[in-house]
């Protein structure tokens, strides 16, 4: 039987952004909290885990210490602060440890956006 299982986690972080309409607040220094979740497919193991989840949540930890406080506009390899680069970032930095990871999300619930990033099957 194949699962899916996921860790949430929130960030705080500053950025700007230049946009075609709602242009003059995005683009002045200004802060969010984001949510995200990273998902973990595969088959339960003998202990009847895909993963244990304590080292996902330790992984995600590790990252979430990139991204937490920080001035996402500054942020090595992360490209312009959008939900989609955010996405991607957090997929390439969890992929080399978590070979089974299938999704990454990002939101703000405060205004309710949100971006899926599933990489192709294949
Ligand atoms: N495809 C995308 N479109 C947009 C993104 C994105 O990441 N991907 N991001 C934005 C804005 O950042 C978002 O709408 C928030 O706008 P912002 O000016 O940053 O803040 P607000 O004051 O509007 O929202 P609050 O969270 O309430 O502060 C737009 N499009
Ligand atoms: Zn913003």
């Amino acid at each position: 039987m194949m699962f899916e299982i996921s860790q949430r986690f929130f960030f705080d972080a500053a950025h700007t952004l230049q946009r075609e309409i709602e242009a003059e607040g995005s683009r002045r220094v200004h802060g969010h909290t984001y949510h995200a979740e990273v998902f973990v497919q595969g088959e339960a193991n003998a202990s009847g885990m895909v993963m244990d989840l304590g080292f996902i949540r330790r992984e995600v930890a590790v990252l979430r210490e990139s991204l937490d406080h920080h001035f996402l506009d500054e942020v090595p390899d992360l490209g312009t602060p959008t939900l989609e680069n955010l996405c991607a970032y957090i997929y390439k930095r969890l992929k080399p440890i978590l070979p089974n990871l299938s999704a990454v999300t990002v939101e703000r619930h405060s205004i309710g956006d949100k971006c899926t990033y599933r990489p192709a099957q294949g």
